[in-house]
């Protein structure tokens, strides 16, 4: 049946080399009652592992049934310690939480065998060790004689053809130890039993053969097996612990360590509840701001202004005076402005808003707008005085004139959209406002054409610009009629005449105003911008001047005398009327249209300023704006700013921000719930070490271990997310409370269902994951170290 050759086996302790067994040799019968004899360290229970595939030799070689067991592998092992080897421990090893039919039962359970069945051999080998009547107790009710009864049962039930018996009696009376040796005798009959003891009674009055060990050694044996082994089959079957099993040890751990097991949901339930109230804030938050995207800031408009600005500068330039970034922000704190070429570093685009484009808006459906607005500019004959007091026309195309809007939604424009520098915002229609580049730049062109004298880049303070004064001069005062003709007199007298009159109309520069930093709402070009109250009694009195009335009666330029060019002629000129001003009307060819506007007749719009009905409409009209742009040259498209896109954009780096801060909450919760789980499931089996390796010793696979672990694991997992999903439910009631008394939000966080499903099943991945590690600890764990500690 079995044979040992010259098996040897050695530890190392302490740098020194223990010989536990030296050369064994002996072969067994199949059926015999052997006791080994020996002191303590002879190496009797090392022999008794190596035996039953415990532990293995460094030499030598264990032979059953007449085949090698060399070249076993680990599964064969388990297999052989599960189907032909039962063991009986000094100490019973029986799993306390399990009842004493389970504990039977776990021997077969990782047999391929029915329910049934395995119930049946349970209760089976329970009646022949007599105590079938208890098998619903757990054994914290048994005494010991009932136990090692128990263990014998569990060594018993799988039919195994050896039985090893490590002291067997070793914990008992002498009446229980003999009652024991009895039941052995009786039960185990046809099998070879090797026990150990350290009774030489007990071994005469039982044991067919008696082996002695001494240093590793068998020093005696009373009846050797002389002939030669036959070769029969070994039958491996192989083990596997069902799901059911696994599902049943976990949930009875569970139950049997129920305040354990709550206070580990409770804990890894923390972070599951953190982790969801944190997504139904922002879940809950994404859904406040889209709500407030439909209901509220469709009202936002869309803007067109003649001058798109989308503050992009290149600061990177050329120029070897220009400033650096730096410099550039260090500007922002001075009383000054500072002189730059715009064409070098600004990409300013000036729309051609053209009257074809105005037809185009007013085509517009009128059911996608509410209201539209067009912010009027004019051109005015504007005189100014140099330094040294020289009169001169001021050149409007150059000074970026624009108009104001006065109310703007829910407040005034400026005050809203803009910072003041220096001096006040404009009380009066006649006062005017300068505006600089958020760097307190303003382009030489403008400061040249408002006679604003400074050298090279030397910063201009603001005290030298506020309260500059210039001159508007009404048509009737500035045009001379000769004959069919009008021309400006713009000899030195007559300027100084028109400039002292009462009839100009004074303006001055009241304060020098910078775009607020967050608002990007604010559209108004660097240069001079003046009411629209202004510009409406401007223009009112250019259209009732003579010059007015004249050109619109006539077909030629009533300055120059040239024909007009027709509204698109082959040259490309196009019929804009916004940025013509007088001065080019003179010099290059125009259209009507524009001349008519370059004297002040008509309005030259600014700003359209477009009020979509809702959301929906808002698409519509962005969506007929691009169409004018399609097929359109870069330079002729009319590019828009959509306001509430702008501040759309704001809200969600908001919120942005706001899922970041509580990702990284997330993830330190996550973190630590994993860090929780590990140190729970490792302290949980340090306490299931026996479990584990009783499991190992009757034959459970590594991997066995593992998915016991991991199916405790999934039902804690799934318990905690269970209770951090409900939790989070709870704790939303106050959070909401809280929350809409700070942020006049109702409801914000919510928790959707779906994403409680998921958070469940993140609460089992994680509760995987954090319990994987000791998992594998535990199937690692050394049966024999565990065995010789507790025996
Ligand atoms: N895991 C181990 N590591 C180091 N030394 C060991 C280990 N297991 C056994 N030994 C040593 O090997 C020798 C044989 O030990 P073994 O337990 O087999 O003897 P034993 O006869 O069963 O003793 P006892 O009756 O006290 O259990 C002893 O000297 C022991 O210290």
């Amino acid at each position: 049946m079995l044979q040992l050759k010259n098996i040897y086996k050695s530890y190392i302790t302490g740098g020194s080399r223990q010989i536990a067994l030296d050369g064994i040799n002996l072969k067994f019968r199949e059926s015999e009652f052997v006791t080994i004899l020996g002191a303590s360290g002879s190496g009797k229970t090392t022999f008794l592992n190596i035996i039953g595939g415990l532990e293995r030799c460094d030499k030598g070689d264990l032979i059953i049934n007449g085949k090698s067991t060399k070249e076993f592998s680990d599964s064969n092992w388990d297999s052989y310690r599960n189907t032909t080897v039962g063991f009986i421990f000094k100490n019973y090893n029986l799993i306390p939480h399990l009842s004493i039919l389970e504990n039977v039962k776990l021997a077969v359970s990782l047999n391929c065998l029915s329910k049934q069945e395995k119930q049946d051999k349970a209760i089976e080998a329970l009646n022949k060790v007599g105590i079938k009547d208890y098998m619903r107790k757990t054994s914290e009710y048994l005494s010991k004689d009932e136990m090692q009864r128990v263990a014998i049962a569990r060594a018993l039930v799988n039919n195994p053809k050896i039985i090893l018996a490590d002291e067997p009696t070793g914990n008992l009376d002498s009446k229980s130890s003999i009652e024991i040796m009895d039941l052995m005798k009786e039960v185990f009959k046809d099998k070879l039993v090797i026990m150990v003891t350290q009774n030489p009674i007990i071994a005469k009055k039982y044991a067919t053969r008696i082996i002695t060990f001494r240093d590793g050694e068998v020093i005696e044996d009373t009846n050797p097996l002389k002939e030669e082994l036959s070769q029969k089959e070994i039958c491996l079957n192989k083990t596997k612990m069902k799901v059911s099993m696994s599902m049943k040890l976990a949930m009875r751990d569970i139950s049997n360590k129920k305040l354990r097991t709550f206070f580990y949901i409770l804990i890894s339930s923390i972070g599951i509840m953190g982790i969801a109230l944190i997504i139904s804030v922002i879940q809950g938050f994404g859904e406040k701001i889209s709500n407030y995207e439909n209901d509220t800031l469709a009202n936002y408009p869309i803007v067109i202004n003649k001058v798109y600005n989308n503050f992009i500068y290149n600061t990177k330039s050329s120029n070897k005076n220009a400033q650096t970034e730096d410099e550039l922000d260090l500007n922002k704190d001075e009383d000054a402005i500072y002189p730059y070429d715009s064409n070098e570093n600004n990409t300013e685009y000036k729309n051609k808003i053209t009257q074809e484009y105005i037809q185009y808006i007013k085509n517009m459906d009128n059911d996608l707008f509410s209201a539209i607005s067009y912010e009027s500019q004019v051109n005015m004959n504007i005189l100014k005085k140099d330094e040294d007091g020289k009169i001169s026309v001021l050149d409007t195309s150059s000074v970026n004139l624009s108009s104001y809007p006065e109310d703007y939604g829910d407040g005034k424009y400026l005050e809203k959209n803009y910072d003041l520098l220096y001096g006040y915002y404009p009380t009066d229609k006649n006062d005017i406002v300068l505006v600089v580049d958020e760097y307190n730049r303003l382009d030489r062109n403008i400061l040249n054409a408002l006679g604003i004298n400074y050298k090279g880049n030397e910063k201009i303070e603001f005290d030298k610009l506020v309260g500059k004064e210039y001159k508007v001069i009404l048509n009737n005062q500035f045009y001379e009629k000769q004959g069919n003709y009008f021309y400006i007199n713009s000899s030195e007298e007559n300027l100084n005449k028109l400039y002292n009159s009462k009839e100009a109309i004074t303006i001055s520069i009241t304060g020098i105003l910078r775009s607020k930093k967050s608002n990007n709402l604010s559209d108004l070009p660097q240069g001079i911008s003046y009411s629209n109250e202004l510009c409406n009694y401007y223009i009112e009195d250019c259209q009732k001047s003579e010059i007015v009335k004249y050109q619109q009666n006539s077909d030629y330029n009533v300055i120059t005398g040239q024909t007009f060019k027709s509204k698109k002629d082959k040259e490309g000129i196009i019929d804009e009327i916004s940025g013509v001003n007088i001065l080019s009307s003179i010099n290059q060819s125009v259209t009507k249209n524009q001349m008519l506007s370059s004297l002040g007749a008509s309005f030259l719009p600014s700003c359209i300023t477009i009020y979509p009905k809702d959301f929906e409409s808002k698409n519509d009209i962005i969506e007929y704006l691009d169409k004018y742009n399609k097929n359109k040259a870069e330079d002729e498209k009319v590019l828009y700013k959509d306001t509430s896109t702008t501040i759309n954009k704001l809200s969600t780096s908001i919120m942005k921000g706001i899922t970041i801060v509580l990702i990284v909450f997330a993830s330190i919760t996550f973190l630590i719930s994993l860090i929780t789980i590990f140190i729970l499931t490792y302290a949980s089996i340090l306490e299931r070490k026996r479990e584990v390796c009783i499991l190992r010793v009757l034959g459970s696979k590594k991997r066995d271990i593992v998915r016991l672990f991991n199916t405790e694991n999934i039902i804690i997992g799934f318990l905690s997310g269970v209770l951090g999903v409900f939790m989070a439910y709870l704790f939303m009631v106050p959070m909401n409370f809280m929350l809409e008394k700070i942020t006049d939000l109702a409801d914000i966080a919510v928790l959707k269902i779906e994403y409680a499903l998921v958070l469940i099943i993140i609460s089992i991945l994680i509760t995987l994951i954090g319990g994987f590690i000791p998992a594998k600890i535990a199937s690692r764990k050394d049966p024999v170290k565990f065995l010789k500690n507790e025996n």
